[in-house]
């Protein structure tokens, strides 16, 4: 997979030289490249920003330099992504579709945004996805790319060791993981459920769904309107 970054704080990225990301990156898995949005600049000040039109507080991103910018980097077939307080949510299943992607574009915005123009003009060219990682506010897309980044990197082929991990986390069956253990068996005064050292591994089958399904339904009820009810069998209705 090729990723290109585009910020005015190339520096933001060097976390994703490390560990398994940075792995990736050796072994070829992952081909990264960072650009710094001023190198589209022409003024001595290397502007990126200008006052908004319509008034309001703040500096918007000047769609020149965003422009050039990816003209250059994103090549036919590229597909941009640009984090947002205004994006759709960013999900496990957005995950799974980008790392399936052949050339990822992130935009990082700063400021009060960038301007329009720039996304509705490369939506005229490939696919864009504008997206959020909750309901607050960054100083900028940044820290968005390097989550969006992990989320998408530990799904690339080789990445993880125990590729099964993949099947058993939070979201991947499209509800919250069971409660997991390890030793000591007893760690001040409590102990490990005794199912899990029972070596009944039907027994621990149920009682880890059941363990999600109720998690799932204290702390995230909302998954359950997308979860399809033909996932969930008589046993779990007795849940
Ligand atoms: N450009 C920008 C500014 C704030 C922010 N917060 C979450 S994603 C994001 C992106």
């Amino acid at each position: 997979m090729k990723v290109d970054i585009i910020s005015i704080f190339p520096d933001y990225f060097a976390p994703l030289e490390l560990s398994l990301i940075g792995k990736a990156r050796t072994t070829g898995v992952l081909q990264l490249a960072v650009h710094d949005l001023r190198t589209w600049t022409h003024d001595v000040h290397r502007t990126v920003d200008d006052s908004p039109y319509g008034g309001g507080p703040g500096m918007v991103m000047r769609p020149e330099p965003w422009g050039e910018a990816l003209d250059a980097v994103a090549a036919p077939g590229a597909t941009l992504v640009v984090p947002s307080p205004v994006g759709r949510p960013f999900t496990q299943a957005d995950a799974y579709e980008l790392a399936a992607c052949e050339h990822l574009v992130f935009a990082c915005g700063r400021y009060e945004g960038i301007d329009q123009r720039v996304i509705d003009d490369a939506a005229d060219r490939m696919p864009v996805r504008e997206v959020s990682l909750g309901d607050y506010v960054l100083f900028g897309g940044e820290v968005a790319v390097i989550v969006i980044m992990e989320a998408i990197t530990r799904l690339l082929p080789g990445v993880l060791g125990n590729a099964d991990s993949l099947t058993e986390e939070s979201h991947a069956a499209g509800l919250l993981e069971a409660p997991v253990y390890t030793k000591p068996a007893s760690w001040r005064d409590r102990a490990v459920p005794d199912v899990l050292r029972s070596g009944d591994h039907g027994r621990i089958a149920r009682w880890r769904r059941t363990e999600s399904l109720l998690r799932t339904a204290a702390r995230r009820p909302d998954l359950f309107a997308a979860y399809p009810p033909e996932n969930l069998d008589a046993k779990d209705r007795k849940a």
